[in-house]
């Protein structure tokens, strides 16, 4: 049974979208309302194609749609992978009229996304996010890219979906460590601008790592909701927009300095969120109860607490001073006033960061 639940549409002017939640919608829903011509491209991977690619291919009838199938892994959001994606589109002779279709966690949503932003200077493109953390976060906003291996998404554009297909169904084929990686984005939310939204977590975080159906939907819908609401403000990340970057300019410097391969991006943010609090609460912003509240509940959601064990706090300030934030040569970081609460400052001292930098090192 094909069901759209609920609904949610990203305010963007005329570039303004659906995003549409629900169960079985892979199969069965029609997607061709958001293909402008005749032809579609989906962009997937080898792992997500066997499983999902047949019921895709079934939303948009009466169209003629070819396949890219790329290679695995986020070590694979470069370059030469994304150069395979221009390759299908130019052997097959799409052109501007062609839709490109994204059909995978975020690592093919931002590519496939990028690509659609470049060929022939643009192309529609629609997401159908199939991991947690793309349902509730990179499949929304339109930022998209691939890594460099000096810096992550340091190549990308701002360039919006035409909709996007959310179908829950996809999350129960889902390795288990992507589900802990998805909650630190939910999570994200509540500490950003939700505390609400953070209570109610704190009561299902049990339910949403079991995978129950009610608690996914709900979480998933909240999430879109509070990233719809920031992007409409912001599109293009002039200011609050960087509230969403919590916790990650500590998680790409540890993506980066992994070589994109063993941290998962969820990982890598939902430590780097905790060490957002320990620095806030260093800043006498938020206090030590409101510390370890955020350590308990990433802890309960199974995120890890230590950065890897060879990084020192100067391969964190390396990292981090490359980060698309800074601003001539100034870092700047989110972090929380309270929880519920984050912004952005450059006013950081370098003493509070340094300590935050070597707790967390030193405990590895
Ligand atoms: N553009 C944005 O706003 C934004 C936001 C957050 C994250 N991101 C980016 O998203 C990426 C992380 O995305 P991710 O966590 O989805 O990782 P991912 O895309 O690597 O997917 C995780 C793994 O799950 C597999 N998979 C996907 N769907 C599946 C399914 N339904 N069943 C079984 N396996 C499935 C994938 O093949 C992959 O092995 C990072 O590159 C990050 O930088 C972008
Ligand atoms: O949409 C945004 O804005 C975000 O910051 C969402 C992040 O979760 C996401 O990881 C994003 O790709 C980070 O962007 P970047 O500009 O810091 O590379
Ligand atoms: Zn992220």
């Amino acid at each position: 049974m094909s069901d759209v639940r609920r609904e949610l549409r990203v305010e963007l002017g005329e570039r303004s979208y659906p995003i549409l939640i629900g169960t079985g919608l892979l199969g069965h829903y029609d997607l061709t309302p958001w293909v402008m011509g005749d032809r579609v491209m989906v962009v997937t991977n080898e792992t997500v194609a066997p499983l999902y690619r047949d019921r895709l291919d079934a939303c948009f009838p009466g169209k003629q749609v070819d396949h890219v199938v790329l290679p695995d892994g986020e070590a694979y959001k470069d370059q030469e992978t994304l150069t395979r994606v221009y390759d299908a589109l130019l052997e097959k002779r799409h052109t501007r009229r062609t839709t490109v279709v994204a059909l995978g966690g975020g690592v093919i949503g931002d590519m496939a996304g990028f690509a659609a932003a470049c060929y022939q200077r643009g192309v529609p493109f629609i997401q159908v996010p199939t991991t947690l953390l793309s349902q509730v976060d990179s499949s929304v906003g339109g930022k998209t890219g691939i890594n460099h291996p000096l810096g992550k998404n340091m190549i990308g554009a701002f360039h919006q979906p035409e909709a996007v297909l959310i179908d829950t169904d996809t999350l129960t084929t889902l390795p288990e460590r992507e589900v802990p990686a998805g909650l630190a984005e939910v999570i994200k939310y509540g500490l950003i601008r939700e505390p609400e939204f953070l209570a109610w977590l704190e009561e299902h975080v049990e339910a949403l790592l079991s995978l129950s159906p009610d608690a996914l939907a709900e979480a998933i819908y909240r999430s879109c909701a509070c990233k719809a609401g920031v992007v409409a403000v912001d599109e293009r990340e002039g200011g609050l927009r960087a509230i969403l970057n919590l916790g990650h300019t500590f998680g790409h410097a540890i993506e980066t300095h992994t070589g994109y391969g063993s941290w998962l991006h969820g990982e890598a943010v939902g430590l780097g969120m905790l060490m957002a609090a320990d620095l806030s609460c260093r800043m006498g912003l938020i206090n030590e109860i409101e510390r370890e509240r955020v350590r308990r509940l990433l802890q309960r959601a199974h995120l890890p607490a230590r950065p890897p064990s060879d990084m020192t706090p100067d391969d964190f300030l390396r990292r981090m001073a490359v980060d698309k934030k800074n601003v001539d040569g100034r870092m700047r970081l989110v972090i929380m006033r309270q929880l519920g609460e984050a912004f952005v400052t450059d006013e950081v001292e370098p003493e509070n960061l340094r300590a935050t930098l070597t707790h967390f090192c030193e405990s590895a």
